[in-house]
């Protein structure tokens, strides 16, 4: 498994963020992570990331215990793009793209040819070819969010984790940044991403996981997952999913109403 989790359990000021979590990722899938505001989404990734620390269970990557392994020997695995915005005044979009390769590089080495094209293609894969000389302090927050995709692709990982990666991208963006990140599913690479957007989440994942409260209450392809029952009681909308055109998509009635819903803000 490229991705293994077994009873993870993440506090946050003394409250479980994340519970009792267990989750296998196969190498070559786009996994979704969906739930509601505050279900526990980005704190499974970072605890993945080694930014937060498990009060218990074990999360492994490419075979690696992440809480025995080192963060450069960890980045040289796992590649992970976050929602902390990256300003960092004066550089360019090349600089930060390349701060993807640092895990890759000897102490005291120099970026080589391979480091060169690992940058080069994966300005071009998000489109920023174009932008690369630009100061990233100055850039949209759609532009800036391909900025951070493109330095987690630089680092080639063998796992990728991407944090709400379309959220302030335009439709085509989008389309095309999942379209990638399947592409890249397709030669080997584990993808797990966050997702609030559940229609997007159904068409490009290959298979979804639901946090509800911190906890996984579903996991499997997104028709199976999202069925009507789940859609009403962990999201509080009325809607469900259709196969059409070898994808599955979502077709969304409206919120329930307060009185026939169970749902809160949990966030
Ligand atoms: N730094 C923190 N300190 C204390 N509690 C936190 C902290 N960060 C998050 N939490 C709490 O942990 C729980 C899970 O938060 P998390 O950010 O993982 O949820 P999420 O599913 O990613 O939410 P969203 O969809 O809103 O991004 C929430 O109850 C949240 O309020």
């Amino acid at each position: 498994m490229s991705v293994r989790i077994r009873g993870l359990r993440v506090e946050l000021a003394g409250r479980a963020a994340v519970s009792d979590v267990d989750l296998d990722v196969p190498a070559g899938e786009v996994f979704g992570l969906v739930g509601p505001n505050g279900s526990g989404k980005t704190t499974l990734l970072r605890a993945l990331y080694r930014a937060v620390r498990p009060v218990s269970g074990s999360a492994d990557v490419a075979g690696a215990p992440v809480a025995n392994t080192g963060r450069r020997a960890l980045a040289r695995l796992l590649g992970a793009t976050t929602q902390e915005v990256v300003r960092a005044g004066g550089l360019a979009v090349r600089e930060v793209v390349a701060q993807g390769r640092t895990a890759h590089l000897g102490l005291l080495s120099r970026p080589g040819p391979e480091d060169e094209d690992a940058v080069r293609r994966a300005l071009r894969a998000t489109e920023l070819a174009g932008a690369a000389d630009r100061d990233v302090s100055r850039l949209s927050g759609g532009e800036l969010q391909r900025v951070v995709i493109a330095r987690a692709l630089a680092q080639r990982p063998q796992v990728l984790v991407l944090d709400e990666p379309t959220n302030h991208l335009d439709l085509r963006h989008r389309y095309a940044v999942l379209q990638l990140l399947g592409e890249l599913a397709r030669g080997g690479t584990t993808v797990l991403l966050t997702a609030h957007d559940l229609d997007l989440a159904v068409r490009f994942c290959d298979r979804l996981g639901v946090l509800d409260g911190g906890r996984l209450v579903a996991a499997g392809e997104p028709g199976e997952v999202l069925d009507e029952r789940l859609l009403a009681e962990v999201f509080g909308i009325r809607a469900r999913t259709e196969r059409a055109g070898g994808r599955w998509r979502l077709e969304v009635d409206g919120p329930l109403d307060a009185q026939s819903s169970d749902h809160s803000c949990t966030g």
